[in-house]
């Protein structure tokens, strides 16, 4: 009983209620994805594709680039059938070639968010979220944005996989929470 208390205080959202979403390659925004999980609890969904990008980094490098050319949009694996049952959906990702990951596009397209409370974050190699956040918005026109999160995670193209691990994890969890409790996610 006095866990359920402090669970009531702490959070301002019904977990039941919260959907956090997120494609990750090299766990770092896995990493953010979990510690948000850890505040607000909910279900997570990791994003999946039909046909998976390759292992090689370059690789991948070269298709997002001709897909973000193309507006080519990834199918999915991953489907929710019962988007209606969530206020709240947290969605995490990526910066790749300075946009927002063709999968998320696929995602966001493929789903009707209107009504619902959007919480963006993101991981990136320190050069930002270019436009990925715009992005965003622009897809789900009918939804109420919250301000983002955004950290730096790894550097794939250095072999510097998941970096958000030990004090750098412990660091980025008092960040989210502060940025959990601006957004009136977190009492
Ligand atoms: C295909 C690809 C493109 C990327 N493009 C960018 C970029 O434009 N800017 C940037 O800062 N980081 C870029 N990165 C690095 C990732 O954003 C960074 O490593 C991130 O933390 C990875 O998250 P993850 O571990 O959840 O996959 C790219 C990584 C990949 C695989």
């Amino acid at each position: 009983p006095t866990e359920d208390i402090e669970a009531k205080t702490e959070t301002a959202v019904d977990p039941d209620k919260v959907l956090i979403v997120y494609l990750s390659r090299t766990n770092n925004t896995k990493a953010i994805a979990d510690i948000i999980h850890g505040y607000m609890g909910g279900t997570m969904l990791a994003l999946e594709l039909k046909e998976p990008y390759p292992e090689d980094y370059q690789a991948t490098v070269q298709q997002v680039a001709q897909e973000n050319e193309t507006g080519f949009l990834p199918p999915l694996k991953t489907r929710i059938d019962s988007m209606e049952s969530y206020d709240v959906v947290f969605v995490g990702f990526p910066t790749w070639g300075m946009q927002l990951p063709p999968p998320m596009k696929s995602f966001l397209k493929q789903h009707d968010l209107s009504g619902k409370v959007i919480v963006p974050f993101n991981t990136n190699a320190g050069y930002g979220i270019g436009s990925s956040f715009e992005t965003v918005k622009a897809l789900c026109p009918n939804s109420k944005i919250t301000e983002s999160f955004s950290t730096r995670g790894g550097l794939e193209r250095d072999g510097i996989y998941l970096a958000i691990k030990g004090e750098k994890a412990k660091k980025a969890e008092a960040e989210v929470k502060k940025w959990l409790q601006k957004i009136k996610m977190l009492q």
